[in-house]
């Protein structure tokens, strides 16, 4: 590995505000590590808007610029690829194709797959296939993925009945492959309303963390996007997957922190860039 690592970031670019790569890729650069972003859309603004203007990237430039990086000696240097909001299903498998070849080359990076769904009652709009093709095609592909609990529910096809219940959903999820399922955002029957909850399971071990929940007049989007940006970047950067997960736990709440105080619907992620970097708080996982 070089001393300074490099991912891949497959996502989508908003020119004005935050999401995917454009909520990604500064904190990822500000905690040292290389970002190679590779858009799969480019809008103007991101999806909770209701509106926006832009296209989707057209079909095989994953692909093809995945190619050019191979052509000048540089794709084996990639230590990591993270995927998030995708245009088309079709991106999915270019996606899936580069992640081989990139594997190929360099048999240690890992893939991290943010399954990112559209949900009409959260406002987030996804082509309907995409959701198709994470459930059947990414999942078994991906070393690490990152749900929310309405993506989850979805792997699942069903909602929780308990915080073991979505233990148990995450674990059915290990056995198509990824050795981690790190859950962004739980919701569960029972589950305390002043608490933002996460939760990372392994094979061996299941880790829940929980942080304040913020008050917002609008949820701010983004988030999920910053949190599998750090956590990938924390481990690439070499900290074990409990050491990343409470690292991202607490950069994440250090971003909302500021995003509250100036009242902005958009992530203050410039203004944050110091704690995003150094978080001033810990939070620290409990094992289940
Ligand atoms: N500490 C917090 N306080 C309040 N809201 C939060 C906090 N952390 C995250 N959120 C919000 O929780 C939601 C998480 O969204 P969700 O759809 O579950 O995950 P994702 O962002 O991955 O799509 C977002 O609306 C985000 O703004
Ligand atoms: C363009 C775009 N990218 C990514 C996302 C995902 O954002 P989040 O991290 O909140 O899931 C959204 C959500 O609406 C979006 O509109
Ligand atoms: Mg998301």
């Amino acid at each position: 590995m070089k001393s300074v690592p490099q991912i891949l970031t497959i996502q989508s670019h908003v020119v004005f505000g935050h999401a995917g790569n454009a909520a990604a890729v500064f904190p990822m650069q500000r905690l040292g590590v290389n970002v190679w972003p590779l858009n799969t859309v480019q809008f103007s603004n991101h999806t909770q808007y209701k509106q926006w203007k832009g296209l989707v990237l057209p079909p095989k430039q994953i692909i093809e610029l995945t190619e050019g990086i191979d052509a000048i000696g540089e794709l084996a240097n990639c230590d990591a690829i993270l995927s998030g909001y995708l245009g088309t299903a079709e991106q999915g498998r270019e996606i899936l194709e580069a992640v081989k070849h990139i594997k190929s080359l360099n048999p240690k990076a890992i893939y991290l797959c943010d399954p990112v769904m559209g949900h009409p009652e959260k406002g987030c709009v996804v082509a309907p296939e995409v959701s198709d093709f994470l459930l059947k095609e990414a999942v078994s592909a991906a070393d690490y993925l990152s749900p929310n609990q309405l993506e989850l529910d979805s792997f699942a096809g069903r909602t929780p009945t308990s915080l073991t219940d979505c233990v148990e959903m995450a674990k059915k999820l290990l056995t198509y492959g990824p050795k981690a399922i790190m859950v962004k955002h739980l919701n569960y029957p029972g589950k305390k309303p002043e608490h933002f909850e996460m939760l990372l399971v392994t094979e061996k071990e299941t880790w829940h963390i929980q942080r304040p929940l913020l008050a917002f007049p609008k949820q701010p989007v983004g988030v999920g996007d910053l949190t599998s940006g750090i956590f990938l970047s924390r481990l690439v950067l070499g900290n074990t997957l409990l050491e990343a997960f409470e690292f991202c736990a607490a950069a994440v709440h250090e971003v909302l922190l500021e995003t509250q105080k100036q009242g902005s619907y958009e992530l203050e992620l410039v203004a944050a860039q110091d704690r995003i970097a150094h978080p001033r708080i810990k939070f620290t996982a409990n094992k289940l």
